[in-house]
């Protein structure tokens, strides 16, 4: 590393910002308003500090968790994010096989630049085992969130992700400043193509609407497929989604690009994680960069993490290789981690081990969710 950088910085956004046009580069890096909780969301994990139990001896770790009945062989995710084929031609299909070489859950959505049946596709071509989950908007028509079910289940998607963080869309500053609204020529999102109310072949513009509990319910009946509720914050939401029978969260603030007000995904989590009581997973996304902000966000309760721009970073810039690479570096960073705090499994990690920075030790309180 070469000039003023202390440490490892994010180079993979540099990096990404060289090969994309800067309405593209933009629009994945930036966040709502003043993009005060797209910062927060890093800077909250630089305000932890892990405290490493030592002489636990073992040599072997085994970075494994179980979700939703699977085994994962890392607690980390790739978090849906639009469009990729902005980010690289191979777009998605890439993303979907680097995902599946490593083992690591996709997460697929509405708005993919590929339909959901390609990127499933792909992702089982890397690992007929690969596990992908489908990530929703409800539409305000019911009928276009069935039909959008319904094809993630015929391709093979083993979750529905319902994003409820976005009852409209935020206000995204730097894609107001760049006039950046549209898709460029011959690139769609492929999900909405063919749909109720659409002329044949034409997609439909993908709409953030208010839903309410009802709703969701109405989700449930669709489909027998575990439901994963993501964009939650607050413990009382996390609540009654347990109660309503949801299969597991996602803590998320939406990368920051929802509202701008909204606490950091790392700070919300232990009062979530407190609130389910293990009940269902607790996931989270937001911020995460290195192996040890996927072991505070463990010790404070979460199951697994996903990854946004980082996957988009790394696709920008390498493509498939590029996602697979670094999603194995973040895996094998963690798995470090993991040894360095003297865990030889990821529930070894506990709040008791996360303290704030700059303060005498303060123990987290966290009730363990898992
Ligand atoms: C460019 C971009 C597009 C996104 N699109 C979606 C989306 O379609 N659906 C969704 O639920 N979340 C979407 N998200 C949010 C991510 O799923 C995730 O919550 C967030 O990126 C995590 O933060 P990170 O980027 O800091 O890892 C998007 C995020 C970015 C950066
Ligand atoms: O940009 C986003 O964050 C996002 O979630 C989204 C939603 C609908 C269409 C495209 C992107």
């Amino acid at each position: 590393m070469t000039g003023s950088h202390a440490g490892p910085p994010h180079e993979p956004a540099a990096a990404a910002r060289e090969r994309l046009g800067p309405e593209h580069y933009d629009y994945f890096a930036g966040g709502a308003g003043e993009e005060t909780a797209l910062r927060e969301n890093e800077e909250a994990f630089g305000r932890l500090a892990l405290l490493p139990r030592v002489l636990r001896g073992g040599t072997v770790r085994d970075t494994r968790v179980s979700v939703l009945g699977r085994d994962w062989p890392a607690p980390l995710f790739v978090s849906p994010t639009a469009f990729h084929r902005l980010a690289h031609p191979d777009g998605e299909r890439a993303t979907a096989r680097a995902a599946a070489a490593t083992g690591i859950p996709l997460v697929t959505g509405v708005a993919a630049t590929t339909a959901v049946a390609d990127v499933a596709a792909a992702a089982r071509e890397a690992d007929p085992e690969a596990v992908v989950w489908f990530q929703l908007y409800p539409q305000p028509e019911h009928e276009v969130s069935a039909e959008l079910v319904l094809r993630a289940e015929r391709a093979g998607c083993s979750a529905l992700v319902v994003t409820v963080d976005s009852p409209v869309f935020g206000t995204r500053t730097r894609d107001l400043r760049n006039g950046f609204h549209d898709l460029p020529p011959g690139l769609a999102a492929e999900n909405m193509r063919d749909l109720p109310g659409a002329a044949p072949g034409a997609t439909r513009d993908i709409a953030m609407c208010p839903a309410g509990w009802d709703d969701l319910a109405r989700l449930r009946e669709l489909t027998d497929l575990p439901l994963v509720l993501k964009g939650v914050l607050h413990p009382e939401d996390a609540r009654i989604a347990v109660e309503r029978g949801v299969d597991a969260l996602i803590v998320s603030n939406h990368g920051g690009r929802q509202l701008d007000a909204a606490a950091a995904s790392v700070e919300a989590l232990p009062a979530v994680a407190e609130a389910v009581a293990g009940r269902v997973p607790v996931l989270m996304d937001g911020g995460v960069r290195r192996g040890g902000d996927i072991a505070v966000a463990l010790a404070l309760g979460a199951r697994a993490v996903g990854v946004g721009r980082p996957v988009l970073w790394a696709l920008a810039t390498g493509g498939e290789d590029g996602v697979r690479e670094a999603l194995t570096a973040l895996r094998e960073d963690f798995d470090q981690v993991l040894a360095l705090c003297g865990g030889h499994r990821p529930r070894d990690l506990t709040a008791d081990q996360v303290t704030p920075r700059g303060l005498p030790y303060r123990p987290m309180r966290g009730e363990r969710a898992w």
